[in-house]
């Protein structure tokens, strides 16, 4: 990958669109990890006010200070960056409280991590709507159009995604060439929404580039019956996620009526 010519090209792109778009900047949730690192960087490039939001529910420390670092390196570069600190966790407790009680506490974890992600995007939101930007997406290609590794109108619910035709490997390759900070090179990728220090591949199963080798195999056509040992697990762990999550990937279903209901 040319990485000098993928980021004028996505930075060339960004300055496209917003100028079309009659918007006057952008807005980022900036997490100490990869995808929000390198997404915040290329949105900074475009010379367009970028704020960049931390928005801790829960979070650890390292995590956070990952997050405002980075952000303050980008404002030490960039006279367009501004910081914003969103403390979500009281907002996400009395959420909580609010719900009613229920017992099957795996699927309510798992609703739960979710709504995390759905505060976060509700936040962004506000500062889009409160200063007329867009918000940036930080999904990659992976996680976007491979396993459908995101929250459904949470982190998925943003106006661009400027990485989401990169793979992880290429998010790496980019964020070295971009100057992003070495310990949110070195952090395992983690969704942070459950509490505790799960990677993403301990959720999944299987590692980002072994995930990028199946999406491969599976957009060539190759089936299960092509494989063994490990290759076998991870292309069924990800051809059962591919699959699962289509309805992520798709425009929504539309109850189309028949003209005729109509006359
Ligand atoms: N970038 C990241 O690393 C990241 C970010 C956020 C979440 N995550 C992870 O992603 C996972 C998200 O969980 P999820 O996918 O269960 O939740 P989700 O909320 O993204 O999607 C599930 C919802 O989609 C809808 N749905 C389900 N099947 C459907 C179908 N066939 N057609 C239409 N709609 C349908 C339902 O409303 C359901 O509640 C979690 O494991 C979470 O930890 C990862
Ligand atoms: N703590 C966070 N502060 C700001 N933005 C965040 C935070 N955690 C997540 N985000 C945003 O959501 C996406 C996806 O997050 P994952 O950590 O991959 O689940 C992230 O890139 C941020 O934009
Ligand atoms: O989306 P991010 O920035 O949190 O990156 P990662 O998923 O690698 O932790």
């Amino acid at each position: 990958m040319d990485v000098q010519k993928v980021e004028a090209h996505i930075v060339g792109w960004l300055k496209d669109y917003i100028q079309k778009s009659g918007t006057k900047g952008f807005v980022v949730g900036v997490s100490g990890g990869i995808d929000s690192a390198i997404t915040s960087a290329l949105v900074a490039r475009t010379g367009f006010p970028v704020l960049c939001v931390e928005m801790p529910i829960h979070q650890s420390p390292e995590q956070v200070n990952r997050a405002i670092s980075h952000i303050k390196d980008l404002e030490e570069k960039y006279f367009n960056v501004s910081f914003q600190s969103v403390n979500l966790t009281g907002v996400f407790d009395n959420f909580i409280k609010a719900m009613p009680v229920v017992n099957d506490s795996e699927q309510r974890n798992l609703s739960l991590v979710n709504s995390r992600a759905r505060l976060r995007m509700t936040t962004l939101y506000y500062f889009a709507g409160l200063y007329s930007y867009l918000v940036a997406g930080t999904g990659n290609k992976v996680e976007d159009f491979g396993v459908g590794f995101y929250t459904k109108y949470g982190d998925g619910g943003v106006d661009l995604s400027p990485i989401a035709d990169l793979t992880k490997t290429e998010v790496y390759k980019l964020a070295r060439h971009l100057g992003v900070r070495s310990d949110i090179l070195q952090a395992p990728p983690t969704d942070g929404l459950w509490g505790d220090d799960r990677t993403d591949e301990d959720q999944i199963g299987a590692s980002y580039p072994e995930l990028e080798w199946a999406m491969e195999k599976y957009t060539e056509g190759k089936v299960v019956g092509d494989f063994e040992g490990r290759k076998l697990e991870v292309f069924q762990i990800y051809s059962n996620l591919h699959r699962a999550n289509q309805h992520k990937m798709l425009p929504i279903p539309v109850c189309i009526i028949p003209p005729d209901y109509k006359n």
